[in-house]
């Protein structure tokens, strides 16, 4: 194994110093929330209310059920596909083949969940194992990401990521160094991104629902609502599964950590975080307020308005991308960039320049407002969600830079706001 060439690429997330507090501070504060949730002041600033001791994190059961969980999500990724998509073209000009088969292993598991739990399997139990499970993903996080590292130093220069691979340790760990890792044909960052943990967040969900069903005689109509609008984001992300070929994470990120561990322990266990806090701290919601939160009113963010806008957004660029000529997007005015490449300046992507965060923000907020508002924790998701997408957006608009040069100038004196409209 000969090293490779350290890449020139500016250093991103703080470089070593500010990814070895991340691979700290991101488990840490999970674990945080989860407790938080549980505990009776539920608080998101201060202190948890008691730290867990090894007995109550390790579990040879919870150990079990996540590899049981993965082997299924790996089985029903490896049955036929309806499609078979191509990805970008790479460095070496390639392009790698992905399944299409996201939304019926969503439909396999549900019913393979029904079935279970018709049987007597027990999920409403679930969440009393939701802190070693927490656990024992996050280790196997980190151990994969060491494989992966390990992986990497075998592959080809032309397979390595354009960041993750700056000759550091901790921080190519992080962001990972090869591109699309795969076992033969398995490629392990796409069903990583969209399955075990996409998939786990809505029967995380449904567990504490039959929980809180157990417990109160019925579900709350705020629990339905978290369930309800995180299934359809869930259930859309893996209805159209191709578009996340192109975004950021398929095309220019590692393998890494910071998405081993983002895909597998941090979504289900966090982006959870509003249902659990339901369990433990029930909430009156009358019908008008939950129809209000559906529904767009006035300036008030509907989670119909949100996903209006997020889904759109995201399939007014596809569309575009995949052919500029289909007529709902051939009306729209653009700017031919260097590449061969054109930027959409009308529809959607004319009025600010990624509409697809604002919907997607939208949709948080709306998901949370079913909490309540005696509580900050609940809105943990929103205020993580608003870093993450204005860091990304800076990312995203740096690589665009790079890729467009003047055109993306004047892209954005064309479009002057990035997320909010005369905002931000
Ligand atoms: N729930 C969660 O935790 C997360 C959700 N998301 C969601 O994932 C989705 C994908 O996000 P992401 O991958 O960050 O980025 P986008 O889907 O917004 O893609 C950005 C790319 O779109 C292309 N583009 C930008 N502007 C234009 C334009 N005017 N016309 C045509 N193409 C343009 C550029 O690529 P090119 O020109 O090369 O095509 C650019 O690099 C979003 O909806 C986001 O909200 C993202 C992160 C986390
Ligand atoms: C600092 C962190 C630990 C970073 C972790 C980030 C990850 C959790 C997210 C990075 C990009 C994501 C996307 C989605 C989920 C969250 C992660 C993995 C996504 C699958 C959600 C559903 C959307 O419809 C999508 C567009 C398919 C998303 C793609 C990006």
């Amino acid at each position: 194994m000969t090293p490779h060439k350290a890449s020139q690429t500016p250093l991103e997330f703080g470089g070593p110093l500010g990814v070895t507090a991340m691979l700290f501070l991101l488990p840490a504060t999970m674990f945080h929330l989860i407790l938080a949730a549980r505990s009776g002041p539920a608080r998101l600033l201060g202190p948890p209310a008691y730290l867990p001791g090894l007995e109550e994190l390790w579990s040879p059961r919870a150990l079990l059920l996540l590899f049981i969980w993965i082997g299924l999500q790996v089985a029903l990724y490896l049955l036929p596909a309806r499609k078979v998509a191509e990805g970008l073209e790479l460095k070496d000009k390639s392009r790698l083949r992905y399944p299409i088969n996201g939304f019926q292993a969503l439909v396999l598991t549900a019913l393979l969940m029904g079935l279970g739990v018709t049987a007597g399997l027990p999920l409403g139990s679930l969440p009393e194992m939701l802190l070693p499970l927490a656990f024992v993903t996050t280790l196997t996080s980190f151990i994969c990401s060491l494989l992966l590292y390990v992986k990497a130093l075998a592959a080809p220069v032309s397979a390595l990521a354009p960041g993750g691979n700056s000759g550091n340790f901790i921080y190519d760990f992080f962001l990972g160094r090869e591109l699309n890792p795969r076992l033969g044909s398995f490629d392990l960052k796409y069903f990583c991104e969209l399955r075990p943990g996409l998939i786990g967040w809505v029967f995380i969900n449904l567990a504490l629902l039959m929980q809180e069903a157990e417990l109160r005689g019925s579900p709350s109509l705020a629990m339905w609502l978290v369930n309800g609008f995180q299934l359809l984001y869930v259930a859309d992300a893996l209805w159209y599964e191709e578009s996340v070929l192109t975004t950021m994470d398929i095309i220019h990120d590692g393998f890494g950590f910071m998405l081993a561990f983002g895909d597998l322990a941090w979504l289900p266990f966090t982006y959870s975080l509003q249902a659990q806090f339901l369990l433990y701290h029930p909430q009156p919601l009358g019908l008008p307020m939950a129809l209000l939160i559906c529904l767009l009113k006035d300036q008030s963010p509907g989670f119909a308005i949100g996903y209006y806008i997020f889904r759109g957004a995201n399939t007014q660029k596809n569309t575009f991308r995949k052919n500029p000529s289909d007529p709902s997007v051939a009306g729209l005015e653009t700017i031919p960039t260097a590449t061969g490449r054109q930027l959409l300046v009308s529809g959607w992507w004319g009025m600010v320049r990624h509409p697809n965060y604002l919907g997607d923000l939208i949709m948080a907020l709306a998901w949370s407002l079913p909490c309540g508002v005696s509580h900050l924790l609940p809105y943990f998701y929103v205020l993580y969600f608003t870093v993450l997408l204005v860091h990304r957006e800076a990312r995203d608009e740096q690589q665009c830079l790079r890729k467009y040069g003047r055109a993306w100038q004047r892209y954005c004196e064309r479009v002057p706001y990035r997320i909010i409209p005369y905002l931000y």
